[in-house]
Parts: structure tokens; sequence; C-alpha cells
């Protein structure tokens, strides 16, 4: 029996269809096996033609078959969780635990102040008692415009009572008056005189060389600071860590643990929700929600962060760039809920400060949630502000645990992943909750270019970590399930499927010309399993999809987008991996633009894809298009000319249509190459490129 008079604060239920799933999976199964048998007995000898064509489909057919096999991990026990507020209110209204939020921005230039202060209003609007909330803002741009905006708009949320919580719109004067000085750039001397803050920014400050900043803009503790209502505010601090050329400062990780470090001393909340600073809250009760997790009195103990999906309010209807990762979010993330916890995944994530802290999790720990917060501050603000400035600085961390055993780990361009595993590895558990209502909101990248450099950012990290101690199934082995260890092998495996891909979209068309066979005809009885994989997996592909809630058109767009990163984005990160490895270059943090010029947001809202610059990953797709496209024709036109036989046909037809579905797939690129006249286009120097090098691809293989 379990604590009297227990009511548990959530529950979890298994999602349904599993043993229908179970079945279609062995089906599948099945199917592979036979299919790679044809390989093996039907491999061209040593002086036959094609050999080599054989070896690749061989060996990409292996890597894809190991693949689909790691993603039924997260098919295999999908969970869905539900909490009850009511109850949490009724039993711990009193206990509530403080609330640390960290908000995390970068660059004033990519990420405009005025998103950065409107996420920052919306976590302190949360349904939460005031004075066991503190919201802190890392700038790791160490702008002053950012601090500019906060300012204003704190000092807007005294005289206005309706402020907090508001949409920004109505604040149109306010939101101007920051616009300005954004476009400006600086801050005029009279402004700099209205706050004593500014007197922080020396004449040589710059982002990357400048001491610690550290204010406390709104101290909870004092009871003075309230709204023209009365109603106390949350804490709110403004820190931007102190950036010397010399230290490494680990990006966003960095920020995070100076955070940790300097929230202790202040409010030192026993949960630490973390978002992105385009990530505003779309839900003033997810704390609530996330508490329903942790304060459960017997499942409650061994939870060490709870995971919101991270989705968009950008989004178009049929998500032209694939942003929204649906099946992950929808099905698989719930999937690895079943074995232990989703991934972290680096913003809308609700953590317990102790488990981050390094902490470790054993069966005799358990949180008294009754037990007072001990930190009772002493020292008046200016104090406390300097007292602390040395927690932020460049060599605090120096022979400490941090970004080790304490903290985000350091290291690694996805350090979120690596952060998650590593706690779970400490013997914690985490959950995915994705309720109905979207608790977070964010920025989707509007460009062709940027959602393919994020995605490579993201691959590169997860190459890192699969040559690193972090990689699930070293780290993991004896301190997750196995089931865990392999869920987290489908993102960390991501980039493996990079070769696999350019094989099966290259060689089936090149052999197409010189008319080597590489799948079974339609008449022989090896056609069957190959036919049931492609119509059974497809459709299973697409009704998962729809399940998720995307439409058709979004589905076809997920598969080109998935071509393209496979072909693009993990062939840079791998390029890129092996120049690091060889000491060319240096890893680095790109961070997603938050702004897009008027023209290129009216095509994002029209879904056309937005091309524009000459990038060499461009260049790339738009040669394995056109070299499809390319062989299609020449080999429709050899058919009609050399009159071939219906037999020759038949044999390739399976090439033909694997042909015909990447030219379908690529149709937006060849409309981008030839027939656009807008901005968006493809630049010409890449279409001239990628025609010379398709066309001398095809003749080279035609002889
Ligand atoms: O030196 C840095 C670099 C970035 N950031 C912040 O980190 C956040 C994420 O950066 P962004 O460029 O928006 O990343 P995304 O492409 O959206 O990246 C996703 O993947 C990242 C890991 O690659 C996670 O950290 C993010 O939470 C997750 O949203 C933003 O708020 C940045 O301001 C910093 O604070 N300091
Ligand atoms: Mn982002």
């Amino acid at each position: 029996m379990g604590v009297e008079g227990y009511l548990p604060l959530f529950e979890t239920e298994e999602l349904k269809g599993r043993i229908a799933y179970r079945l279609y999976a062995l089906s599948v199964l099945v199917c592979i096996s036979l299919f790679l048998a044809y390989r093996v007995t039907h491999f061209p000898g040593k002086e036959e033609d094609g050999r080599w064509a054989w070896i690749g489909m061989f060996g990409a057919e292996l890597w894809f078959s190991l693949y689909w096999m790691i993603n039924q991990s997260a098919r295999w026990k999908p969970v869905i969780r539900r909490t009850f507020k009511d109850r949490l209110s009724q039993k711990y209204e009193n206990e509530l635990p403080g609330v640390d939020i960290f908000v995390c921005t970068a660059d004033p230039k990519i990420e405009p102040p005025a998103m950065v202060i409107n996420t920052v209003l919306s976590v302190m609007a949360y349904d939460y008692p005031p004075e066991k909330l503190s919201v802190y803002l890392s700038d790791d741009g160490g702008s002053d415009l950012t601090f500019y905006a906060l300012d204003l708009k704190i000092q807007g949320v005294f005289e206005n009572p309706h402020h907090i919580g508001v949409h920004l719109k109505l604040y149109k004067d306010m939101e101007n008056r920051v616009e300005i000085v954004t476009t400006q750039g600086e801050i005029t001397e009279e402004m700099r005189k209205a706050h004593k803050g500014f007197l922080e920014w020396v004449l040589d400050s710059n982002p990357r060389d400048h001491q610690t900043i550290l204010q406390i803009l709104i101290d909870g503790r004092d009871h003075n600071f309230v709204d023209m209502e009365g109603k106390q505010l949350p804490t709110l601090v403004y820190m931007a860590r102190e950036k010397r050329p010399n230290y490494h400062h680990n990006f966003k990780a960095g920020a995070m643990n100076a955070l940790i470090r300097v929230s202790s001393q202040i409010s030192n909340g026993e949960i630490i929700l973390n978002v992105d600073c385009d990530m505003y809250s779309n839900n003033s009760e997810s704390i609530r929600d996330a508490l329903c997790f942790f304060m459960d009195e017997e499942k409650g103990n061994e939870i060490a962060f709870v995971q919101y999906p991270q989705v968009f309010n950008n989004n178009t209807k049929n998500d032209i760039y694939g942003s929204l990762i649906r099946i992950g979010i929808e099905l698989e993330l719930h999937g690895l809920d079943g074995y232990g916890g989703p991934l972290y995944v680096g913003t809308g994530c609700f953590h317990r400060r102790e488990a981050l802290c390094g902490r470790k999790y054993n069966k005799e720990y358990k949180r008294d949630w009754k037990r007072e917060n001990t930190k009772k501050v002493k020292f008046n603000v200016k104090e406390l502000e300097e007292k602390l400035k040395g927690l932020s600085s460049c060599t605090y961390e120096v022979k400490t645990g941090w970004g080790k055993e304490m903290g985000l780990v350091y290291g690694c361009p996805v350090e979120d992943v690596v952060t998650g595993l590593t706690i779970k590895c400490r013997g914690w558990r985490a959950i995915y909750f994705n309720p109905a209502r979207r608790s977070f909101l964010g920025l989707a990248p509007t460009t062709l270019a940027q959602a393919l450099l994020q995605h490579k950012r993201w691959c590169e990290g997860h190459f890192k970590i699969v040559f690193s101690k972090h990689y699930s199934l070293w780290q993991g082995h004896g301190r997750i399930k196995a089931g865990l260890q392999i869920g987290y092998c489908i993102y960390n495996m991501w980039g493996f499927n990079c070769i696999p891909t350019l094989c099966y979209i290259i060689i089936p068309s090149l052999c197409l010309l010189q008319g080597i066979v590489l799948f079974p005809s339609i008449s022989s009885p090896w056609f069957i399993p190959l036919a049931y994989l492609v119509i059974a997996k497809y459709t299973y592909s697409l009704g998962e999809f729809l399940f998720c809630g995307g439409t058709l058109q979004g589905w076809w767009n997920d598969q080109r987008m998935w071509m393209f990163r496979r072909t693009s984005s993990y062939l840079f990160a791998l390029i890129d991996l092996i120049l690091q490895a060889l000491g060319f270059s240096k890893s680095a943090f790109l961070i997603t633009a938050k702004v897009t010029d008027t023209d290129v947001s009216q095509r994002y809202e029209k879904e056309i894809m937005e091309f524009g610059i000459p990038s060499p990953l461009f260049l790339i797709l738009a040669t394995l298009a056109l070299l499809n496209l390319f062989s299609l024709v020449m080999m429709s036109f050899k058919s009609v000319v050399m009159n071939m036989k219906a037999g020759d046909l038949e044999a390739l037809s399976m090439q033909m249509l694997l042909c015909g579905t990447v030219v379908a797939l690529n149709l937006p690129v060849y409309q981008a190459l030839f027939r656009r006249k807008d901005k968006g286009r493809i630049p010409s120097s890449i279409t001239f490129k990628s025609v010379v090098l398709a066309l001398s691809a095809c003749i080279m293989s035609s002889y």
C-alpha cells in the first residue's frame, strides 16, 4: 500500500493500438529479411556489370534496416500523461515551491529585444504566487538595448496593472520606443542618465569582452514592488555574465550554469524552468501542471525534469520546412517517456534544481515540500548584486565540476541532449507532458538555409555524442533501460543516414542510364516483399503523420525535408566534423535568426521555398535534383528511340519509380532553378554549376 490518503496528482495511459502496430512491424521485418535475402542471392559476379552499384545499395539497405529497427523503440510503448491540478491546489496550495525561470538571449540583432521582453513578461504572468516566482534574463549579447527594453517594459508594468499577460501589441507606444532605439543601435545620453543600470556599460565594453552586469530590477522580497492594483510582482533579474576573449564561454550551457549559481543566492527556487528567448509562455497553468509530477507523493520523487514539446507560432499550414518534427513531438517523445523519459530539448523544460546540480537519485531520496525554503537573504539589493557578480565571472568555474558533474554539460552543440541523458544516468527519470493547449510557442526558421543550418548544428552535435562518452549505448549502459538507450540512438544516429541516402539517390539514377538492374522485376516472386515494404511503409508513415495532426501536403513536405537534410545538412555536418578532427575548423553555435525581411516572410506565408543565397547546401540539392531529372528524361528518350523491349523496361521499373519519386519531391527545386523570378529563387551561379555537374555525371556514366 502507498502513502495513506494518497491521491495521485497525475495519471499515465499507454497509447492504444499497440498490438496491431507490433503485428505490422513484424510483417515489415519479415519482408525486410526477404528483400535482403534477394540482394545476397542475386549479387552480380566479379565479371558482371554493376557489382559496385549493388554493394552500395546493399550497404545502404543494411543501414536503413538497422535504423528502422532502432526507430521501433519509440513506437513500442508510448505513454500519455494527464495531471490533476485541482488536487495539487487542495493539498499543497500553501507549500508550493519556489520556481526560478531562466530566459536566455544572445544577440540583439537576430533576437530582437521586443521579442525577448515579451517572453520575459509572458513568464512573469504565470498563475502562481508572485513571491515564489523569480525570472532571470541571461543576455549573452551583453546588450544595453535589451536592458533598455526590459527596464522600459517594467516601468510600464508599474504604471499599468493590466500590462502583464496582455499581448505586446497593445503597447505599441512602448514597442515603438524600443524599436527606434533598436534600429538606432545605441542608447542616448539622456536614456543613460535615466537609469542607474546603464552605468554598468562602460565605454569600451563589447559582447565578447566585458565585466559581469547584474541588476535586480524587481526584488520580490521588497513589498514595495507592487503594480497599480497592489499585486506583488515576481523577482526579476538581468544578468550578462563576464566575457573575456581568453575564456571559452560555452554558449548557452555556460549562461545557464551562471544563472543556476546566481539564482541560488537570490531566490534558490527548487524548480527551474528554462526557455529560449523566443519561446513565450502560452499557458498560464504550465507551472502547476509540472508540479503535479514533481509533487506526486509516490511517483514524484524520482522525477528530474518535465519536458514540454517545442512547437512554434509561425508554422504555416503545411509546414514547408518540416520544422515541427511532428512525429517526434506527437509520438516519439511519448515513446521515450515510456522507457524513462524524453530528451531534454533545451527549452520549455522544468528541472528539479538538485538533479540539475548533479545530485544522484536513490530510493531513500524523498523531498519534503512542507520544509521551508532555507534561503533567507539578509543583504539589500545593491550589496547582493556586488556580492554575486563573482559567481558569473569567467574564472569561477576553473577547476570545478561545473559543466561536467554539475549543471549543463559543456562541449557539445546539443548540450541539452547530453545533459538530459547524464541526469537520467544518475538514476532519475523524466516526464514528457504534451497537453492539448500549447504551453510554449517559439519561432521556427523561415528560410530553407536557416532550417538546414539548424539541422546541421544538431546533427554535428549528435555526431559528437556518438564519438564521445555521452553516447547512450556507452553512458547509458546498465544505468537506463535498453529501450531508452536505443531511443536516443534515433537522434544520435541521424547523421549516419547521410551516405546511405546519397547512395539511394545517386546510384539508381546512374544505373538507369547504363541499364544496370538493381531491383527485382515485377514478374519475379522477389518483387512481392519489396512491393509490400514500399506500400506498407509509406501508407503507415502517412497514417502516422495524419494521426499526429498533419496534412497530406505537410507529409509530402516532410518527406522532402528529410531528404534535403540527409543529403545536405548531414553531409556538411560530417565534413565539418572531419575538418574539426583534423584541426582545420572550430565548433560554433550559429544562433537561429528570429527576424525576417518582409518579402521573405511573405513568401514564407505562401509556403514558397526560400533559397536566395548561393549556399553550398543548395548546390548539392540542385545537383541531385537535376541528376535524377536528367536520368529519367534520357531514359525515357532512349526507350522510345531504341525501341526497348517491354521486359527490359519492366526490369528497370522500380528504378524508374524511385527516380520519379525523387523528381516529384524536387519540384520546388526545379521551379527555383528555372522558373521563378523573385529574390528567393536559386542564384544563377548555383544553377550553372549544378547543371554542369549533373550533366557531366550523366554523360560520363552513359558511356
Ligand atoms: O552563446 C549562446 C548561444 C545561444 N544562446 C541562446 O540559446 C537559445 C537557443 O538558440 P537558438 O539559436 O534559438 O537555437 P535553436 O536552433 O532553436 O536550438 C534548439 O537546439 C539547441 C541546441 O542546439 C537548444 O539549446 C535550444 O534550446 C533548442 O531550441 C537562444 O535563446 C539563444 O539566445 C545563448 O544564450 N548563448
Ligand atoms: Mn530557437
